[in-house]
């Protein structure tokens, strides 16, 4: 038995996130929760036959306390998007107090669960996920993740097209490494598989697109918010993959996520000598497992040109997580 909570599910990225994850087998019972509209949502998506169980539930009557209890698994795309013109930083002010209350609450209710944290800015609302849990005493690396699939969706999907086979993105493997803002999203196009021959000039302009892949649906949408169809994708993509590698099955392939590097000692050993000791988030290569992160993977030979990335990634990284740390700690729990 299997339990999916999405929280912020009425939303852009919510309502097609729950359906996509109604649509997995693997969950027996999927509790949307909402500050709005999330029974509605529920009741729609509960007519589809599949085995999951469907419930809503909104603030009153302890909703999030219910939607939460017992929960295997609990995906965050609660909170704003941005708008033409705002950085991804642009949205803390509203969304680390969202994503930190929250957050409060999954460490009362449902500690163990695997917590995937879509809210942006994801580099900031994660350590604020972490450090809330630590000062409830209830942390494990293990089991929280930023999730930065859809930058390795998109890194495929322009790859593929650059490529001449579009046809093929679904195989085309690049390691997209860092964190999920801008310069802090590290493509590593050299590492790509199967292998491409483009010059530097073309691998320049697709690692900008990727960094920017989001801006461009930012832009296209006018005001209207950001990717979200793209984002239910990937979410559901990653949730996935925790949920089978909790089920014991074995990946093709690693997934990147964001997360402390304390979740693997020894794998963020590896991952340190090449990024340096000065970030304690970074999204990196893993093997799932059972309990969640089951090792960090080595990030394997970057360009000259992907160090540079990397450089300036850290650069910005370090300042996101301190951003996040700190509005913990001059919060009162
Ligand atoms: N990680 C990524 O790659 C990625 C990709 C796309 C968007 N995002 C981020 O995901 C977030 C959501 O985007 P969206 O387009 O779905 O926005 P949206 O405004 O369409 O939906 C957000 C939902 O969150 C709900 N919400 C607000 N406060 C809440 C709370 N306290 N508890 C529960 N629900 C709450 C809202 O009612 C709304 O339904 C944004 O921060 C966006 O930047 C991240
Ligand atoms: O760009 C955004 O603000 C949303 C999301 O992080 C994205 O990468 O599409």
């Amino acid at each position: 038995m299997v339990k999916a909570v999405v929280i912020g599910a009425a939303g852009g990225i919510g309502q097609p996130l729950s359906l996509l994850l109604k649509q997995s087998t693997l969950i027996s019972e999927l509790a949307l929760y909402d500050v709005v509209n999330a029974p509605g949502v529920a009741a729609d998506i509960s007519h589809i036959n599949t085995p999951a169980k469907v419930t809503g539930y909104l603030p009153k009557e302890d909703g999030l306390a219910k939607a939460l209890q017992g929960a295997d698994i609990i995906v965050i795309p609660a909170g704003v998007p941005r708008k033409p013109g705002m950085t991804r930083d642009d949205l803390f002010n509203i969304n680390a107090g969202i994503v930190r209350d929250l957050a409060v609450k999954i460490a009362e209710v449902s500690p163990k669960a695997f917590i995937l944290v879509i809210s942006n800015p994801v580099n900031s609302t994660v350590p604020i996920v972490a450090e809330v849990l630590k000062k409830k005493g209830v942390f494990d690396p293990k089991r929280l993740f930023g999730v930065t699939t859809l930058d390795v969706v998109r890194a495929s999907t322009f790859v593929s097209e650059a490529a001449g086979k579009p046809e093929d993105s679904l195989s085309f493997r690049i390691p997209v490494i860092g964190g999920h803002s801008g310069v802090t999203i590290v493509p590593l196009l050299s590492q790509t598989s199967p292998s491409i021959a483009v010059d530097q000039q073309k691998i320049e302009e697709l690692t900008n697109r990727i960094q920017f892949g989001g801006d461009e649906v930012v832009k296209a949408k006018d005001g209207a918010g950001s990717a979200t169809l793209s984002m239910a994708y990937a979410g559901a993509r990653f949730a996935t993959a925790v949920l089978e590698a909790a089920a014991g099955k074995k990946s093709d392939f690693p997934e990147m996520g964001y997360v402390h590097l304390s979740a693997d000692e020894a794998g963020a050993k590896e991952v340190t000598s090449v990024i340096g000791n000065s970030t304690s988030f970074f999204s990196v290569p893993l093997e799932l497992g059972p309990n969640g992160v089951e090792k960090i993977l080595p990030l394997g030979k970057l360009s000259e040109y992907e160090q540079g990335l990397l450089k300036k990634a850290v650069e910005d990284l370090g300042g996101n997580i301190g951003k996040g740390v700190a509005f913990v700690e001059s919060s009162k729990l």
